[in-house]
């Protein structure tokens, strides 16, 4: 093949500059399909897909001419870049075809559901299941909505995502991957991956199982025995989520020390009239404080902040924008006036910020060090952001008090965020990946499911189910095909980032009191660590910013310590023992 570097450099630059304006033409598309889901733009939206496969593909031939022997490691990253493209690889163009329609209809069924009850009244995921299941506390209605949900978007997906798991492995194959689970590791440049994630589990799981066995007991005295065993596993809908991924609505029923000041900002949003507009400065502000790049115009003038309220149907569950054309960054959300949707800006904000800092890297390297950096960057800053003293300082807390129990009210609201998700964060993909790799058949997709939720989240399903249902898709990620370990490794890499910029800033003291903002020199810190992109590999990112080379947990075991110490002595004083050894069958919530 061909061996000459200039002619490869000279093969980048044209690549760089046609993945613009391709990309650009195949984001525009998704993104008018997104905020406008009808049957016309969904067509679209698969044709612009199809023309960026097409452009990818075309593209990868020629990189595959050059023989690679003694280019530098810059060219020999991007080339292959440009050859490991995912699906856009699969050699039969019906199967891709196939494929892409498949993907918008798994997507327009899960962002289109709306569950009605027999009077006529219909409810969407985002605002009104999503209410429900937050505020609350009825055995019942917490079932109907969760079954509901389910009914209407979990098990009429499950033969598309059968055949979606056999074009997905055609096409990792095509990238030399034995199986898709195993292309989507291989993002992560190491050959141990499924054990560095399953150690970090095993370092974690204690903190996991203390906060389970204490909420059961509170769960125990709102339900009682006929739904709560103290020795068993929990019913998955009544933790104040969809999913029982995060227990943050749980907050009034597990607070320490209820006689001291709230620290739940989402009455304040409400009562001093903040708007999505309004919210999404506030967090912008704090990113311009440590001296990050501000929102830029086109953001403020087409993003989607909240619900369209015209009857449109518009894809809800957040995300965030490259247009790659170095201009256009966008925030899509339907955004409720809530502490968790605040959090949640903060981390869309954060995807832009990455976008942004690494805009004038080659087209290639516009992606973070691995996917769990750029899912840890906005909620890095949200753990300054969230700390009773921030909250303060900005208004969105009426009083604070700083001492030890005011302290434990807020690592509780913290871990029912952030302790509760780690199960959940590891389980999502050890499911796919077992899919994906023939482990799990499609007549073990249900029994599988709910082995992992029992065995790593300590919950039960309300209802027996069977393999009529598929649970899993109701949850964006897996129609949507995102991947979600990233999600995983984010919580554990953020408190490593969160500390290091903590000492950059001077902070002294517990981390868990920690607040960067106005703090220049560790905004510098981060920027210089997003400006690399993905040029270089994750572990010479995590050094630049940590000193360290690897993902480890001790940062967050220390910031949550004096609340693992509270837990650990509450359960003891109730006589509650971590685990979940008996199985047992709540009563019939019908
Ligand atoms: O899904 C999201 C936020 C959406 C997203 O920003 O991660 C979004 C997902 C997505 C990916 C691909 C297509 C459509 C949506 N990801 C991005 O917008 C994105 C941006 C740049 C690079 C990669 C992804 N969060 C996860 C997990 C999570 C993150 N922070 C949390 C805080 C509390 C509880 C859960 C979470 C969830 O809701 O289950
Ligand atoms: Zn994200």
């Amino acid at each position: 093949g061909n061996n000459n570097e200039t002619a490869a450099i000279m093969f980048l630059d044209e690549y760089n500059e046609q993945a613009m304006v391709e990309y650009y033409k195949d984001v525009a598309a998704s993104w008018t399909y997104n905020t406008n889901i009808t049957d016309y733009n969904q067509e679209q939206s698969v044709a612009a897909s199809l023309a960026a496969s097409n452009f990818e593909n075309g593209m990868r031939t020629r990189a595959l001419e050059f023989n690679q022997t003694g280019f530098s490691e810059n060219t020999k990253r991007l080339l292959n870049k440009i050859i490991y493209i995912g699906d856009a690889a699969i050699e039969r163009q019906e199967d891709l075809v196939e494929l892409t329609n498949l993907l918008a209809q798994m997507e327009t069924r899960y962002s289109t559901g709306k569950p009605c009850k027999e009077d006529g009244t219909c409810y969407s995921l985002e605002p009104d299941l999503t209410r429900i299941m937050s505020e609350s506390r009825d055995y019942q209605e917490l079932y109907w909505a969760w079954d509901a949900w389910r009914d209407e978007v979990g098990a009429p997906a499950r033969q598309d995502y059968a055949r979606y798991v056999e074009l997905k492995n055609i096409g990792a194959q095509a990238n030399d991957q034995p199986d898709n689970g195993a292309y989507w590791r291989s993002w992560y440049e190491v050959d141990n991956l499924e054990e560095m994630t399953e150690e970090l589990y095993t370092q974690l799981s204690p903190l996991y199982n203390n906060l389970h066995a204490y909420v059961r007991r509170k769960l125990y005295e709102v339900y009682g025995g006929d739904y709560i065993n103290l020795r068993g596993p929990i019913p998955a809908h009544i933790f104040g989520n969809m999913w029982a991924q995060s227990w943050l609505q749980l907050l009034d029923l597990c607070i320490p020390y209820p006689n001291k000041p709230s620290v739940d900002i989402t009455p304040v949003l409400i009562e001093k009239g903040y708007t999505p507009l309004r919210m999404f400065e506030v967090s912008d502000e704090f990113f311009t404080s440590l001296g990050l790049i501000a929102m830029p115009e086109e953001f403020w003038n087409e993003s989607m902040l909240e619900k369209p309220n015209d009857g449109r149907e518009v894809v809800c569950h957040a995300s965030a924008w490259d247009f790659y054309n170095q201009k256009d960054f966008r925030i899509k959300q339907c955004t409720d006036i809530t502490q968790t949707d605040f959090i949640t800006i903060h981390h869309e904000m954060g995807h832009v910020e990455y976008y942004m800092q690494y805009k004038d890297l080659p087209v290639p390297y516009r992606r973070g060090a691995n996917p769990g950096f750029h899912e840890a960057v906005g909620d890095v800053l949200s753990l300054s952001v969230s700390t009773p003293k921030h909250l303060h300082s900005i208004g969105l807390l009426n009083e604070v008090s700083n001492d030890e129990e005011a302290d434990l009210n807020f690592l509780m609201s913290m871990a029912l965020d952030k302790i509760s998700f780690l199960p959940f964060g590891y389980l999502m993909d050890q499911y796919r990946w077992r899919i994906f790799d023939g482990t799990t058949p499609e007549s073990k997709y249900t029994e599988d499911w709910w082995k992992l939720r029992l065995q790593y989240q300590g919950i039960i399903p309300p209802v027996t189910r069977t393999e009529e249902d598929f649970d899993p898709a109701a949850k964006f990620h897996i129609p949507a095909d995102v991947p979600y370990i990233r999600y995983f490794i984010s919580f554990v890499i953020q408190f490593q980032f969160h500390d290091a910029l903590c000492k950059a800033a001077g902070q002294t003291g517990p981390l868990h009191k920690c607040d960067i903002y106005r703090s220049t020199e560790a905004g510098t810190l981060l920027s210089n660590m997003l400006k690399k992109g993905s040029s270089e590999t994750w572990p010479n990112a995590m050094e630049a910013i940590t000193g360290s080379r690897t993902m480890n947990a001790t940062a967050l075991i220390s910031y949550f310590q004096p609340l693992i110490t509270y837990l650990e002595a509450e359960n003891e004083r109730n006589g509650d023992v971590p685990g979940w050894p008996e199985s047992y069958t709540p009563a019939d919530p019908n």
